[in-house]
């Protein structure tokens, strides 16, 4: 019985766990960003557990605890039901307390909840952001502002205590006090003959069972305003506005992507105001623009991370909200400028391109992407464990494990974002070497700061503040964009910039 009972709550919390990571997927990247790690790892972790909880403990036993006082409730009103009534006379005070603490507990539960979802997040952001903390000695920053949150949430605890406790207390009292009124009214009854004495002391004695049992039930009383919010977070979360997406295959008729009057706004403010132009398959198009104008969002479009806010994004004509996100990912491969790893194997991070390669065709991929020579140097090789996050991993490497997965993945559309970012010029022209290789006859979409990587660019798309400056080839874009002409004699005067200070001597 009981291993049946362990296995049962087991299961539900891992359906609800899955259920909640099942809409994750879905939701835009920016509704999850907005909750927070800390919020989200409260919400996975605790949150649901505080659920079983209710469903383990509250309910059967609460059950229970009702279900033997309504049993002895009978006995005593067959027994005698004046006498009987007047043990539950007290009942309705102990629920009005109990209603009037679980009103007050619910109004202060949202500030409750809200210091504490905030406490969690600048924890996390306090230990991610720890290398940046140490480097430019915001220990003591940091630490308050840690202090500052930790206090913020004691305050509102109790805060929330206090509102609670004497309505808790009162009620607490009350409940088992049966005998408030049968005591002295039933002394009454018995002394003007309308109850016996044996009736009387027989039910007083049943009416002392009652009260353990109905503080036991309703003990769990206290804890509902609680698990109701989080039970209400959690439906909050499960009921977000999903992407827009269909449940159909790609049914493009070719691999061309376009952008048709594109607009979106990350929250309030338009960062993207109806851009329109068009990657051919078979060719390369990057993206440049100075830094904010808009050129990785384009991409995260492109990848459905999230809902374009008018126009439309279409793959050989079609809407990519008309297909599933399964289908979408099928098509797309997208290099971001961050490389996440999982903490497991090398080998396990690069078959994510493609779940069921043998391992030859992981370490055929990861060859290619140049890993070879930095795995080599790790004395597991490619059975090293990235570490969390990836962060045994230089930046380059990571990279490079990245574009092996992409290599592995081998789908009809790329997207590189700033996918060599993080090279160093040997590495750089290796990577690019592997890179011509895998975008041959591909829809290519590459986003670039160093203008002289993509002066052969099949079309070069120009971005300024959100807006599509031009598109066309380097030289018509240099004799006739201004936007594109200040981009190239920037990036020149950095070249020569460079030049310059290896001259003077100095380290780069
Ligand atoms: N997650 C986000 N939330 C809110 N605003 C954002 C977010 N990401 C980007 N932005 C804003 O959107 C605008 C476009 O950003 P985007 O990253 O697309 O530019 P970019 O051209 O790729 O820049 P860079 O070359 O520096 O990577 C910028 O103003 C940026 O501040």
């Amino acid at each position: 019985m009981i291993a049946f009972k362990w296995w049962e709550h087991v299961t539900t919390l891992k359906n609800l766990r899955v259920s909640l990571q099942g809409k994750l997927e879905r939701l835009p990247l920016g509704t999850i960003q907005d909750k927070g790690t800390g919020a989200l790892k409260k919400m996975f972790i605790d949150d649901i557990e505080n659920v079983e909880l209710l469903m383990a403990h509250a309910l059967p036993e609460g059950i229970a605890n009702i279900g033997a006082p309504i049993i002895v409730f009978i006995f005593m009103f067959l027994v005698d039901w004046k006498l009987s009534l007047l043990s539950l006379a007290a009942l309705p005070l102990g629920i009005i307390a109990m209603g009037i603490m679980y009103k007050i507990g619910m109004g202060e539960m949202g500030n409750y909840y809200a210091a504490g979802k905030k406490m969690n997040n600048t924890i996390v952001e306090y230990i991610n952001g720890m290398e940046v903390v140490k480097v430019f000695n915001r220990d003591g920053e940091s630490y308050h502002r840690f202090e500052g949150d930790v206090k913020s949430y004691l305050t509102f605890t109790l805060k929330w205590y206090k509102a609670c406790w004497p309505w808790m207390a009162l009620y607490s009292s009350i409940l088992p006090c049966v005998a408030m009124f049968t005591l002295p009214i039933g002394a009454y009854l018995v002394l003007n003959g309308f109850s016996t004495l044996p009736d009387f002391v027989l039910v007083l004695c049943m009416s002392f069972s009652i009260g353990p049992l109905f503080i036991k039930a309703l003990g769990f009383g206290s804890t509902l305003p609680q698990i109701n919010y989080k039970i209400k977070a959690l439906e909050d979360m499960l009921d977000a506005p999903p992407l827009e997406q269909g449940e159909g295959d790609f049914a493009g008729k070719n691999h061309n992507v376009t952008f048709e009057e594109a607009r979106f706004a990350y929250k309030d403010e338009e960062v993207l105001h109806g851009v329109s132009f068009e990657a051919h398959e078979g060719s390369l198009t990057a993206l440049v623009g100075e830094s904010g104008s808009g050129k990785s969002t384009l991409a995260k479009l492109l990848v459905h991370f999230y809902d374009v806010s008018g126009g439309a994004i279409k793959i050989g004509g079609q809407d990519i909200r008309e297909m599933s996100l399964e289908a979408l990912n099928r098509e797309i491969s997208y290099v971001a400028q961050e490389q996440f790893l999982f903490n497991t194997t090398l080998l396990e991070n690069i078959r994510i391109g493609k779940l069921d390669a043998s391992d030859e065709e992981v370490l055929a991929a990861a060859e290619k992407a140049q890993c070879g020579e930095f795995l080599a140097r790790l004395e597991k090789g490619i059975y090293t464990m990235a570490g969390d996050g990836g962060k045994q991993l230089s930046g380059g490497e990571r990279q490079r494990i990245s574009l092996a997965r992409t290599i592995l993945k081998n789908a009809p559309i790329i997207v590189l974002d700033e996918a060599t970012a993080f090279m160093d010029p040997e590495n750089e022209e290796k990577m690019n070497e592997a890179i011509a290789e895998l975008i041959q006859n591909k829809t290519v979409i590459v986003i670039a700061h160093r203008l002289q990587s993509i002066v052969n660019a099949d079309q070069i798309c120009v971005m300024e503040n959100g807006n599509l400056a031009a598109a066309g080839v380097h030289e018509n874009l240099l004799a006739s964009c201004p936007a594109y002409q200040a981009l190239w004699n920037a990036a020149e005067a950095s070249v020569n910039w460079s030049v310059t200070m290896k001259k003077g001597g100095q380290t780069l």
